[in-house]
């Protein structure tokens, strides 16, 4: 059903820009500031800008496809993100990532004094889960040498030259470069060959060995087993969650360590509610990490990972404010401008302040956590396309969080602020250069 802003009553029922739905985020304490009645939601289109700039490479993959061959994907690809799947997520993937990698590569940076970049180490740590939930392949990418592996740079170099597109003048002049395959485009493609040769690969590969079940951890090997074998269909798929899971947790963990270093007093209050936990806190454990829940959620809304989104219009429409939009337009929502705004956020919008997001009964109660609507606070995206792994995210958020602080403090090196930079997704420009040192158990 297609929902149009003008179908409401009045402008005062809708939060800024866009329509209601509630934060998933419902466990433990937890109360929602912004209580609204449940409306019908709106369809939410790509469009064929979004959906041509990126086709080549992510296909018809859910990131990239509308109508019912998204909501076909959306359907099957749910089921990836119950309860059952995310605590194996946490316990199989997470767990041994950080663990087996992460841990080990920090005692090193203690150990040999060097300044590591942050945000690559992050970034790897990302691309191997992500990997491994997608399609049940390891890159290996965080290894102490830091290596250069194939798949991993022919993706970022896909994503980076497809990206690049949308800032093309007209699509013209990609289109005539795609078509006579020279410069940025003969490039693309290449990467692009590689990434889905790949993917295509490890699909024959699990068909012939049949080394998968419905049981898998990995999206690939539920598609197997339900009956989906169209090789580009599943590469599709895979290619997208990669995308969408790949940078998207590594830049809100860079800032939000960049956001602790710099308050002493966050991170004393989730140091003590870690404490309170075992040390690799299990799936219920970190549902009840709420101090940590409403730290990330702060920081991701003064640098949320995807700054600006764009949608297109499905039919002629007026929204709230009385701007009329046609259909086929674009519109682009912007959290980045939306998490700054005074008249929602208070006066000290521009403050790192996680107890916005808490609320407690008493002094020395439980926190409890009040959250916004997701469309006040669209780090997410609202409505029917909100982000999939959003739960999968904080539980993967929360457990390195804990795991890091825990043994580690992060030190930024060089005392000028970073600088906050966007493609697709969010990223500290130049890299964030910390020295990691022991934490003392007092
Ligand atoms: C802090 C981490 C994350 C943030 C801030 C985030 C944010 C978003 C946003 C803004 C969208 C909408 C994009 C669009 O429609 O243009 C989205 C979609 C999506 N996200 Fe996330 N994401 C995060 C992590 C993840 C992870 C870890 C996964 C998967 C494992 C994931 C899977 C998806 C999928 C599949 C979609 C497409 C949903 C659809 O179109 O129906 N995300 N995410």
């Amino acid at each position: 059903m297609d929902v149009r802003h003008s179908d409401f009553h009045s402008k005062s029922d809708f939060p800024p820009l866009l329509w209601f739905q509630p934060e998933s985020y419902n466990h433990g304490q937890h109360r929602q500031r912004t209580a609204r009645s449940q409306i019908p939601l709106p369809q939410l289109h790509k469009g064929d800008f979004f959906r041509n700039n990126l086709r080549d490479f992510l296909g018809d993959g859910i990131f990239n496809a509308d109508g019912d061959n998204w909501k076909f994907q959306r359907q099957v690809s749910s089921h990836d993100f119950n309860t059952k799947s995310l605590r194996k997520f946490v316990e199989h993937v997470v767990d041994d990532e950080l663990s087996d990698r992460l841990i080990p590569i920090l005692e090193l940076a203690v150990a040999n004094k060097t300044v590591v970049d942050f945000q690559d180490i992050l970034q790897r740590f990302a691309f191997d889960n992500i990997c491994k939930i997608a399609f049940g392949y390891d890159p290996e990418y965080l290894s102490p040498s830091l290596p250069q592996e194939k798949f991993a740079v022919a993706f970022e170099q896909a994503v980076k030259l497809s990206t690049d597109r949308f800032s093309s003048l007209s699509p013209y002049f990609w289109k005539i470069k795609r078509a006579l395959n020279i410069g940025s485009e003969k490039q693309l493609k290449i990467a692009i060959n590689q990434v889905r040769e790949f993917a295509k690969e490890i699909l024959r590969n699990k068909k012939q060995e049949r080394t998968y079940s419905i049981e898998s951890v990995d999206l690939l090997s539920r598609f197997l087993s339900s009956g989906h074998s169209d090789e580009d269909f599943v590469a599709d798929i895979v290619i997208s969650f990669i995308l969408a899971g790949r940078d998207t947790t590594s830049a809100a963990l860079t800032w939000f360590f960049w956001l602790l270093s710099n308050h002493p007093e966050v991170e004393s209050e989730i140091l003590r509610e870690i404490g309170e936990k075992s040390e690799a806190p299990a799936y219920d454990e970190m549902k009840d990490m709420v101090y940590t829940h409403a730290s990330l959620c702060e920081s991701m809304r003064l640098y949320p990972p995807v700054p600006v989104d764009t949608k297109a219009v499905v039919n002629d429409d007026v929204l709230p404010d009385g701007t009329i939009v046609k259909k086929g337009m674009r519109i682009s929502y912007h959290p980045y401008a939306m998490g700054r705004v005074e008249k929602v956020w208070g006066k000290d919008w521009a403050e790192f302040l996680p107890t916005r997001w808490l609320e407690r009964e008493a002094e020395g109660e439980k926190w409890s956590f009040v959250s916004r609507d997701s469309y006040t606070y669209p780090v997410f995206q609202a409505g029917p396309r909100i982000c999939l792994g959003k739960e999968m995210a904080f539980l993967q958020m929360k457990r390195v969080v804990s795991g890091v602080l825990r043994k580690f403090r992060v030190v930024p090196e060089g005392g000028e602020p970073p600088v906050y930079i966007s493609d697709l997704t969010a990223k500290m420009k130049g890299g964030f250069s910390v020295r990691i040192e022991k934490r003392r158990v007092s």
